[in-house]
């Protein structure tokens, strides 16, 4: 069996990815926000305040037949944008792609922070990290993914992100037609709860790839590509007008100028992130002055291939090698 999803950037920065998921008898639609680097699926409900749910849609457990409380179960989780939510868990049928897991820990939100409250586009997350990395207590729960690697074709996803444009999560097979270059896998470490791999060298416009390892985590719920300072340096260094931003948190630029890309080694492959790619955004409506994808980690304390790293390539996900496969879009 397999599961293919559409998913959609939800703004012009393509800050997120939103992708339609079904939970319940009959289905409630709800858009999420799939998160490779948590792994707590968790929506705004019935039992959200009102005052924090406005303009989001809502998961009913009451108006679900299938749906039953996990008693005793409660979840708290803070993410690395400082946003948090927590709440109470229910059980029920999940659909993703047409593929359904029958009893799929829900996780239903009491308290949501600001972030989530203004984020009106997506109401909730579905964590496709590792099963280590879930926060429902007593009892950690599985994530979807993981309920359904068994009874899918391969126990693998892939992840192919756009810019601007439809594309797609697919479960339990690999459609090789959506990359141009050939797949290049390395161990994934899980260990933490994310995806985690190293990448062999980098290099900036076009040039050969240096010999300097990148240890970082593949994560579709972080917008940016977050690397150390030297590297991040070393690329700004070839942009004229490149400055680092106080108010903006981040290096900005002048839109009018041509970026170079960036490249880097994973699997024997290389991947390379196109100029475009890498102006994410005019820092606010009309600018001139645009925020740069890549911005530095330093602060983290992990290197972060978000998504403007993902959307150069087709990315594999997957679990029953312990592996990451990477090829060129
Ligand atoms: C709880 C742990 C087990 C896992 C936990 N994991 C993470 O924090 C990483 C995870 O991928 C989280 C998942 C995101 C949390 C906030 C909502 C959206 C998903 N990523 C994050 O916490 C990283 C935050 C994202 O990069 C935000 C996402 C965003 C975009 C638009 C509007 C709101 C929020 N982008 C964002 O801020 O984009 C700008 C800079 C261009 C404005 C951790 O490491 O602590």
């Amino acid at each position: 069996q397999t599961g293919s999803a559409n998913t959609n950037p939800s703004d012009s920065a393509d800050d997120e990815y939103i992708t339609s998921v079904s939970i319940g008898t009959p289905a409630q639609v709800l858009p999420l926000d799939f998160d490779t680097g948590s792994s707590d699926l968790w929506v705004f409900s019935s039992e959200t305040p009102k005052s924090s749910a406005s303009g989001h849609v809502t998961y009913s457990p009451s108006k679900s037949s299938t749906a039953k409380k996990l008693s005793g179960s409660t979840w708290s989780i803070k993410y690395g944008d400082k946003s948090s939510s927590s709440g109470d868990v229910y059980t029920d049928v999940v659909t993703i792609g047409g593929f359904s897991v029958k009893t799929q820990a829900v996780e239903s939100a009491t308290k949501v922070s600001t972030q989530f409250v203004q984020d009106t586009l997506i109401s909730g997350l579905v964590g496709l990290g590792f099963d280590i990395g879930n926060q429902v207590s007593p009892r950690p729960q599985k994530t979807w993914f993981s309920n359904a690697a068994s009874s899918l074709a391969e126990p693998l996803f892939t992840a192919d992100l756009r810019h601007q444009e439809t594309g797609s999560y697919n479960f339990g097979f690999i459609d090789t037609s959506l990359a141009k270059g050939t797949i290049g896998y390395t161990p994934a470490d899980g260990s933490e709860g994310y995806w985690g791999f190293t990448a062999t060298g980098y290099s900036v416009g076009g040039a050969k790839l240096n010999r300097n390892s990148i240890t970082g985590i593949a994560d579709t719920g972080t917008t940016l590509l977050l690397l150390p300072d030297n590297i991040v340096d070393a690329y700004y260094n070839n942009v004229e007008s490149a400055e680092y931003d106080d108010s903006q948190e981040g290096v900005v630029f002048d839109c009018s100028e041509d970026l170079p890309s960036f490249s880097f080694g994973v699997g024997g492959q290389t991947i390379t992130i196109s100029g475009d790619l890498l102006n994410l955004t005019p820092i606010e409506e009309g600018s001139s002055t645009c925020f740069g994808g890549l911005q530095s980690s330093s602060d983290i304390g992990t290197n972060i291939f978000g998504d403007v790293a993902l959307k150069a390539a087709l990315v594999v996900f997957d679990l029953g090698n312990e592996r990451l496969g990477w090829a060129q879009k």
